[in-house]
């Protein structure tokens, strides 16, 4: 079906043309910082350097009376800072707040040239995103800005995920979505107090023992999220943008942080949230295919041809489908090694080991 033939127009005289395509830029992690907290904001600019996304955060962890604090502290470090090539994101407050509008006539024209990205929290339908998208229109064409901030749903609400399609497609102007985990949990009335991961009461238990009915029997642990998580990406990737893991709550757990991270980045997702630095790494760590992967990727390519038919490499059947996932792992690992040398040499160094040097793979 056609978007309609309006689709693509600016909703404002003046506003820019909206993007006909997201760029599919790195955001292995989205790392949140309090614009209000000084000792925090001041790390910013180090920050930046080795993260793919900083994001001023306005909504939840602001306390009320430091909202208007956390907006004019990210106004100051985003007009101090060069970002580089570091996407600056902010999370404005909620649609039904009265800061959301604030946030807003206040963002757009001190720092919208600068914002590359306005995640919005606790999204319910295409509603939500029209208005937002008509509202930036007017303010951009105000501002005299020549490039669209793209907008980032948040999915944390029941009704969210009922309408997760319909939100992906609302505006040319959606980058993504990211699952937000406590706020879902509170809204479908789930009895998790965790922010992600999984909970030792979710499982399924091995049938009783034939032979000795007090044998103890095995349990299993199962995603709490694995349904969201699997909307989210299919509703994404209909819609040609990128679908995020949120937070990780437990800061201290770095390995369930990681294993959260992994279960994400195998279902599809191009990243989460960092709250901690400590988190900036693993997301790295986890949203970077792995060398060795990269390498097979590239001798599926290799040895496919064309891409069509089917092949036996090292016992396992390779087809037209499979070059496909190869390429998934290929190009992300290409974009990545553009902007971080250590990856690119690392993939070439695996990628010379398999298909020997100089194979220009
Ligand atoms: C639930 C979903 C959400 O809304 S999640 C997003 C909202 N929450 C946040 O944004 C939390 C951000 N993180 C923090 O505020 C802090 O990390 C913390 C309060 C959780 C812990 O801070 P602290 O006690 O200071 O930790 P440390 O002492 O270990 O810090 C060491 C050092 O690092 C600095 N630090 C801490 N966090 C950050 C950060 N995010 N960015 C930069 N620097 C940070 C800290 O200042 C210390 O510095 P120092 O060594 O110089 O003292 C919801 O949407 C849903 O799911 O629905
Ligand atoms: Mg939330």
């Amino acid at each position: 079906m056609q978007p309609p033939k309006d689709f693509f127009r600016p909703l404002a005289l003046g506003a820019p043309m909206p993007v006909r395509e997201v760029p599919a830029r790195p955001s292995r992690m989205i790392h949140f910082f309090d614009p209000s907290n000084e000792k925090m904001a001041a790390k910013v600019p180090d920050i930046a350097k080795k993260a793919d996304v900083v994001l001023g955060n306005l909504e939840d962890a602001i306390s009320a009376d430091k909202k208007e604090a956390a907006r004019e502290g990210l106004v100051s470090i985003a007009q101090a800072t060069d970002f580089g090539e570091t996407q600056l994101w902010t999370r404005i407050n909620s649609l039904d707040s009265p800061w959301c509008l604030p946030d807003l006539i206040r963002l757009v024209p001190a720092i919208g040239h600068k914002l590359d990205v306005i995640m919005v929290p606790k999204v319910e339908g295409a509603e939500d995103i029209h208005y937002i998208d008509r509202l930036l229109a007017q303010l951009e064409a105000q501002a005299g800005l020549e490039r669209p901030i793209l907008v980032h749903a948040l999915l944390e609400t029941a009704r969210g995920v009922a309408n997760v399609e319909e939100i992906c497609g609302a505006s040319p102007r959606m980058q993504g979505l990211s699952l937000g985990p406590a706020d879902l949990a509170a809204d479908r009335r789930m009895k998790t107090t965790r922010v992600g991961g999984g909970h030792p009461g979710y499982v399924v238990r091995a049938d009783p023992n034939p032979d000795d009915a007090e044998a103890p029997r095995t349990t299993f642990q199962q995603d709490l999220w694995h349904y969201t998580m699997a909307r989210m990406v299919d509703a994404c990737a209909t819609y040609g943008i990128f679908p995020y893991w949120g937070p990780f709550g437990d800061i201290r757990d770095t390995v369930a942080c990681e294993d959260q991270f992994r279960n994400a980045y195998l279902m599809g997702c191009v990243g989460a949230w960092s709250l901690h630095p400590v988190q900036i790494d693993i997301a790295k760590k986890v949203f970077s295919p792995e060398p060795s992967e990269v390498a097979w990727a590239r001798n599926v390519i290799h040895q496919m041809g064309d891409g069509t038919g089917a092949v036996m490499i090292d016992g396992k059947m390779q087809d037209d489908a499979t070059v496909k996932q190869c390429k998934v792992v290929v190009e992300l690992a290409e974009a990545l090694s553009a902007s971080d040398p250590d990856l690119a040499a690392a993939y070439q160094a695996a990628t010379d080991a398999v298909l020997g040097a100089g194979s220009g793979q």
